[in-house]
């Protein structure tokens, strides 16, 4: 069966199924779409309803993951939930039966059904929201993790595909299909550039009510009056250069590759504007973030070890040239500060945003205003020190991802933050030490900033500060202040996403003061 994977290993899968009731609701269009899909290099489908199935099974020998959807009473569980649809699943002829793991009320134990696919000689593939019911799902043995039900088990329904969620599940090297809300080529690209197994998509390619709606909605917005010019992003980091076509806090295209450290700032700029250049026409005003200082257009490294700008480069210029418009430049963790307020974890709010990640980075939103400061180093909260120089250096020297994969190479242990908090969740003594370490200190400069801008929430972002029990950590080392000076902790919203959105909306608010001065 290893080899069923194999078949659509780094691929597309389509998932063939009609908005329920509607004009495209029987098994002879979902044949139509499967095998038009296979016939335009999808290598695998996703069929739900054993009709549709038998059909489709009918029509192809392509893998095939096959659920079947109920709506019950006694549980929001809705993908295969009984054991009666596994057996009907494998006898209609799927390769794969996927079924919903996650960590709710549920008629079957998802463990079960898991042993009752191995039973009947399938793969098994589990459906998940988070990392701990990823994590779950493998110990119980599924060959496949799926991001499907991210986004679906309460709250608003996100635009975006959960790619945090996706990279999280990826580190647990086992495989996993980026499943949910893949909507253009750049998104399908990206999941399989952060270790997809497969991708499936589904209502982009054979939804057409909700491709109608989408088209729909943007024309209906135009003609409210609401600007649905996409801005220009970018945001250009130590590992990754991401461009984005950003519409007010939606992102709608992206695309990314690595940052190439040792190539320079004249080839960075290149980079950017070649991945851009695909999208020349559709956009309006152009916005970057950088890691590093922005000031006055110049660009100078914070951390020449994150990217090794030189002091100085005309970056503001050296853009311009090549994108033909004014570009608006920030710092990323200001440009995240500016997103997280405007769309994110704290909007309206007065606030100072940290991004725990390999660095340490931050901004400050007060009064509505993103505060940039004399230099531009507002908010570099991970070059603050507790203590003066000689003790050790800055904080995103002792507490950051970075920080703390060097700390454990020093002691003999090869692992990097991803690694460092598995082994923690593992219960392993010197993981949990390395990121009490981090905690302590972060929790000290919380307190410290509580005191100093006295915001109404201290955001947190960054691969560190959102990994599973850090926020807690935190919580429990601040918990001890007086109520006055307690801070009050939030989750970043936006992910990977915050830079490019807050620099868009800088952007566009430039622009627009550039247009109404006389
Ligand atoms: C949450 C849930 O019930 N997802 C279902 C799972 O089979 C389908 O309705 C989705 O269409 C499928 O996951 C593909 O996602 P998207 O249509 O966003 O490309």
């Amino acid at each position: 069966m290893q080899a069923c994977l194999q078949r659509f290993a780094s691929s597309l899968i389509v998932s063939c199924q009609p908005v329920p009731g509607g004009p495209l609701d029987h098994p002879e269009s979902v044949v139509g779409f499967a095998l038009a899909a296979l016939a335009s290099g999808a290598k695998g489908l996703r069929i739900e309803g054993v009709a549709n199935l038998r059909a489709v099974r009918t029509a192809t020998d392509a893998p095939i993951i096959g659920l079947i959807k109920r709506d019950m009473d006694t549980s929001p569980v809705r993908i295969t939930p009984l054991v009666e649809d596994v057996i009907a699943l494998a006898e209609a002829g799927a390769d794969i039966i996927a079924f919903d793991a996650t960590d709710r009320v549920r008629p079957v134990p998802a463990a079960e059904l898991c042993a009752l696919v191995h039973a009947h000689g399938k793969l098994a593939m589990a459906d998940i929201s988070t990392i701990e019911e990823a994590r779950a799902a493998i110990a119980f043995g599924v060959d496949l993790v799926g991001t499907t039900m991210s986004g679906y088990t309460g709250g608003p329904e996100p635009t975006e595909p959960d790619f945090d969620l996706l990279a999280a599940a990826v580190a647990l090297g086992h495989p996993v299909i980026a499943e949910g809300r893949i909507r253009v080529p750049d998104q399908a690209a990206e999941a399989i550039r952060l270790g997809a197994h497969g991708v499936v998509v589904g209502s982009a390619i054979t939804r057409p009510e909700h491709i109608t709606t989408w088209f729909a909605d943007a024309i209906e917005a135009v003609k409210a009056g609401e600007d649905e010019t996409p801005t220009l992003a970018f945001d250009l980091g130590g590992s990754k250069t991401l461009v984005a076509l950003v519409v007010g806090g939606r992102v709608i295209e992206t695309r990314s590759e690595e940052t190439l450290r040792g190539d320079g700032a004249e080839a960075w700029c290149d980079r950017v504007a070649a991945l851009a250049e695909p999208w020349r026409g559709r956009y309006g005003a152009v916005g970057g973030c950088v890691t590093g200082v922005v000031d006055g257009g110049r660009w100078t490294a914070l951390n020449p070890e994150t990217l090794p700008v030189p002091a100085g480069f005309p970056l503001a210029d050296a853009l311009a040239t090549r994108l033909g418009t004014e570009v608006a430049l920030l710092n990323d963790a200001q440009a995240a500060a500016w997103g997280e307020y405007r769309y994110g974890g704290g909007v309206g709010r007065d606030l100072v945003f940290l991004t725990i990640s390999t660095g340490i980075g931050g901004g400050v939103v007060l009064g509505g205003a993103l505060r940039i400061g004399r230099s531009g180093v507002a908010g570099s909260a991970g070059l603050t020190r507790l203590r003066p120089s000689g003790d050790g250096g800055p904080i995103e020297s002792v507490a950051s991802g970075r920080a703390m994969a060097a700390a454990v190479k020093a002691v003999g242990i090869d692992a990097d933050a991803p690694a460092i908090f598995l082994a923690a969740a593992r219960g392993e003594a010197w993981a949990v030490g390395i990121i009490d370490r981090s905690a302590d200190l972060v929790a000290g400069l919380i307190g410290n900033i509580q005191l100093l801008f006295d915001p109404d929430i201290v955001v947190i972002g960054g691969g560190v500060g959102l990994a599973e029990g850090y926020r807690e950590r935190l919580e429990l080392r601040l918990a001890g202040q007086p109520p006055l000076m307690r801070p009050e902790l939030r989750a970043a919203m936006l992910g990977r996403n915050a830079g490019v959105i807050g620099v868009a909306d800088h952007a566009r608010r430039m622009s627009k003061s550039r247009g109404t001065k006389k």
